[in-house]
């Protein structure tokens, strides 16, 4: 991983917002999960998103992509808003594509078919134009070579990587990450980051929950911490790690960075 941060930050955000989350509230049943959430994300920028274990990260991201409902408040995704009836979810989801700890591959389809399936049955591309794109993803992650390979045939970082040629191509304009690099070995951490790194050069507006802080601090234009279900704390990386706020952000710190 390059030890400087991506040096063309600013240049790469746009003005424009590509999420608006205001006032947002979350329950599981009784209990309150994510408290009057409000977030401005604009194209281009990278975010990662940090907080102790079930401080509401995960199911922050996931209602992005409408993988949760939230009960009140608003989410405008690419100025569509979210809404329960489900109307929009095919607009909102090929907006954003979303990788997750486990990879989420289908272990009966080839890496390959892995990648085209949305494609040709969501996007109802051609089957050979659907397999030169994935190919040039597959590229992309540096594995064209194990197209033919099933998931299981693969290592983890493999694997992972794959996860995100799959998002890719879909052409999403955000992408979500949650936690995409806790279930790997440590060996195979940079290949995954490598790729995560390579996609924000390219000006992929990105949420990653992680606890790679070496990734937040080279990569983020925007380090969140989460606690309770709250957003505690937000601030340019450089800020948050040498002059975090609040004293539970503190904590967290002090906890993850002398581990
Ligand atoms: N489907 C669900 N039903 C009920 N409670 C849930 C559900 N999913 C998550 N929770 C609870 O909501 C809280 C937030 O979970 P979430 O996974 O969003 O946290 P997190 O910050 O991502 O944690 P971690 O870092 O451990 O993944 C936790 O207390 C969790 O137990």
């Amino acid at each position: 991983m390059s030890e400087q941060a991506i040096e063309t930050t600013e240049m790469q955000i746009s003005d424009e917002v590509a999420i608006e989350i205001t006032g947002m509230h979350k329950w599981y049943g009784d209990f309150h999960v994510l408290k009057n959430i409000n977030l401005q994300v604009r194209r281009g920028e990278r975010i990662v998103i940090c907080g102790p274990s079930g401080s509401g990260k995960s199911t922050m991201i996931r209602c992005i992509n409408r993988l949760e409902e939230h009960q009140q408040g608003s989410i405008q995704v690419g100025g569509i808003e979210l809404s329960n009836d489900l109307k929009n979810i095919d607009a909102i989801r090929r907006e954003v594509g979303m990788v997750f700890q486990h990879f989420n591959l289908f272990p009966h389809l080839t890496v390959l078919e892995n990648c085209t399936l949305a494609p040709i049955w969501v996007r109802k591309m051609p089957k050979r134009e659907a397999e030169e794109a994935a190919m040039k993803y597959l590229e992309r992650v540096k594995i064209p070579d194990q197209a033919k390979k099933y998931p299981g045939q693969l290592s983890g970082g493999q694997q992972q990587r794959v996860a995100i040629a799959r998002s890719l191509c879909m052409n999403p304009e955000i992408m979500l990450f949650d936690e995409p690099t806790s279930a790997l070995d440590p060996e195979m951490i940079s290949e995954v980051l490598d790729v995560m790194i390579d996609l924000a050069k390219s000006g992929m507006t990105m949420l990653c929950v992680t606890h790679e802080m070496g990734f937040a601090r080279k990569v983020a234009n925007r380090v969140i911490f989460m606690d309770g279900g709250e957003i505690i704390e937000e601030n340019e990386p450089e800020q948050f790690f040498t002059n975090p706020k609040s004293d539970r952000t503190k904590l967290f710190l002090s906890q993850i960075l002398h581990h």
